[in-house]
């Protein structure tokens, strides 16, 4: 006999609430991560609340009620940050209990380089909302640097897939340190995933 696939989770929500937690030391992902709130916010029908990796730890029972997330986290060695992983080990109890199960995720990391191995953090970010019975939604933009001419301006100038993906130099501060592209590329990110986790609660 076959097995019988469980009820999905996700009952009709008019109002969806969307919880933003990254980690960032020195406020570079902090900048991408209010660019991305600013652009989650334009959404009708949705609370989105910011939380640095810290405070969602201190506020975990709160976490788990959320109906969708978008994590993000500096690239740092090719990988999620420890701070980051604090948090995802932080919600071990999550697992355990699939109190996430069946909701709605999506993630961006920042660093230095153009790619700097950023594709590592967004595989792991992938793969924790995966077991955590997550769906995953990406960017949805196309790559833009596959020209000869290439567009700094382009939204995407680092043409990522699999998340949001920016570049913050290392020689100016949070303020100056990121092209405006990839803090409208943020902007985007923010609004686009956060229509398709309303349309996945209606
Ligand atoms: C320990 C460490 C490792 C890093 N590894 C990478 C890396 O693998 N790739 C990269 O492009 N940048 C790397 N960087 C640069 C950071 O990703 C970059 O400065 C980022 O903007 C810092 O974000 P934050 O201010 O939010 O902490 C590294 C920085 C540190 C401190």
């Amino acid at each position: 006999m076959a097995d019988p696939v469980p009820e999905i989770k996700t009952p009709y929500k008019s109002e969806i609430s969307v919880a933003i937690v990254y980690y960032s030391q020195w406020n570079h992902t902090k900048k991408i991560a209010e660019h991305v709130l600013k652009g989650a916010s334009k959404v009708e029908g949705v609370t989105v609340d910011l939380y640095n990796a810290k405070d969602a730890i201190a506020n975990i029972d709160k976490i788990q009620q959320y109906d969708a997330f978008i994590f993000g986290s500096p690239t740092y060695f090719g990988s999620v940050s420890a701070g980051m992983k604090e948090f995802f080990e932080a919600t071990t109890e999550f697992f355990a209990t699939r109190s996430l199960q069946d909701k709605i995720a999506a993630g961006f990391t920042n660093s230095a380089s153009q790619s700097g191995d950023k594709q590592g953090t967004l595989t792991q970010i992938f793969t924790y909302c995966c077991q955590q019975g997550m769906v995953y939604v990406p960017l949805g933009l196309p790559a833009t640097n596959n020209k000869t001419v290439h567009n700094m301006d382009a939204l995407n100038r680092t043409s990522f897939f699999s998340g949001l993906a920016t570049q913050s130099f290392v020689d100016g501060t949070p303020e100056t340190a990121t092209e405006k592209s990839d803090l409208r590329t943020a902007e985007f990110f923010g609004e686009k995933v956060t229509r398709v986790f309303v349309k996945y609660y209606h």
